[in-house]
C-alpha cells in the first residue's frame, strides 16, 4: 500500500523546565497510516495528544523517537528528520494545517492572508486573488471584510479565514484541528463539503472533530488515543 502519511513508533513527552523539569509523556509508540483520499479522525480524552499528533506532522514539535513520513510529490519525507528548509518546502506544497486559532500578522487584510500561500508557490497575483476570492465567497465572508485585517473579526470569521487560506491551495495532505468548532450550521456544512471534495481529488485528511456529526460525515476511520499520564 502506498501511504500518504506513515507514522511509526512516535514518542513525545513535554518537559516543563519552569516547573521543576516535570516530564509529561504524551505519545508512546504512536502509529498511524493514511492512504491518499482517506480521512482519519483522532478521538480520545482531553490531553490525550490529538493536537500534538497534528503539530508533529506539521513539524511544529520535534519527536523524540519514531518516524513521521509524508508523501511529498513522489517521495516519502520523514518530517521528524527533515531540515527546517525542507519543512518549509513541505508546508508550501504538501501540508495544509488548520490550527484551532488563526495566527496572522497584524494589519494584513483577509484577502492577502488567503492569497499569500498561493503567491509563495509562484502563482500570478491575479490568479491567486481570484482563487482566494472564490473561497472567501464560498465561506460567506462578506466582501466588506476582505480588505480588513482579521484581528478584529469574530471567532467564526477568523476560523473561516484560516480554512480559506488552507483550502485555496489544494494541499495533498490536510491536518485539521477542530475546523468547524465555532461555525454556524450553514458554514459547518460548507466545510464538510470542502473536506469531502478534497478527499475526492485524493487528499489524505487527519482531523480532530468534537462534533460527532461532522466526524461521521467526513471520516472513514477513527483512531482513539488513550491518555498516558
Ligand atoms: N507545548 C507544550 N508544552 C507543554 N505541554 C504540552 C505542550 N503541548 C501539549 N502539551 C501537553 O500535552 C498533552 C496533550 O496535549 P494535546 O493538546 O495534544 O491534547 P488533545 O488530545 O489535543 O486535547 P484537547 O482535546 O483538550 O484539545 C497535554 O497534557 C498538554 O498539556
Amino acid at each position: 500500500m502506498a501511504w500518504a502519511i506513515d507514522v511509526k513508533g512516535v514518542h513525545k513527552s513535554f518537559v516543563l523546565h519552569l516547573q521543576g523539569g516535570v516530564r509529561i509523556p504524551v505519545l508512546q509508540g504512536f502509529d498511524l497510516a493514511v492512504a491518499p483520499g482517506e480521512s482519519v479522525a483522532l478521538t480520545g480524552p482531553s490531553g490525550a495528544g490529538k493536537s500534538t499528533v497534528l503539530r508533529l506532522l506539521y513539524g511544529n514539535y520535534a519527536a523524540e523517537r519514531g518516524r513521521l513520513a509524508v508523501l511529498h510529490g513522489t517521495a516519502m519525507v520523514d518530517v521528524a528528520a527533515a531540515a527546517p528548509l525542507q519543512i518549509l518546502e513541505l508546508r508550501r506544497w504538501t501540508l495544509g494545517y488548520v490550527s484551532q486559532f488563526l495566527r496572522v500578522i497584524p494589519r494584513v487584510p483577509a484577502w492577502d492572508v488567503v492569497a499569500e500561500p498561493l503567491l509563495r508557490r509562484g502563482m500570478a497575483e491575479a490568479e491567486a486573488r481570484r482563487r482566494a476570492a472564490a473561497v472567501l465567497e464560498r465561506l460567506n465572508i462578506p466582501r466588506r471584510l476582505w480588505t480588513l485585517a482579521p484581528m478584529t473579526f469574530s471567532g467564526g470569521e477568523q476560523q473561516r479565514i484560516n480554512i480559506a487560506r488552507v483550502f485555496a491551495c489544494d494541499y495533498p495532505l490536510l491536518l485539521l484541528d477542530e475546523p468547524t468548532a465555532s461555525l454556524d450550521p450553514a458554514n459547518r456544512d460548507t466545510v464538510v463539503a470542502m473536506i469531502t471534495e478534497a478527499r475526492s481529488r485524493g487528499a489524505a485528511v487527519v482531523g480532530i472533530y468534537h462534533d460527532d456529526r461532522v466526524r461521521e460525515a467526513v471520516a472513514d476511520r477513527t483512531i482513539f488515543l488513550e491518555k498516558t499520564s
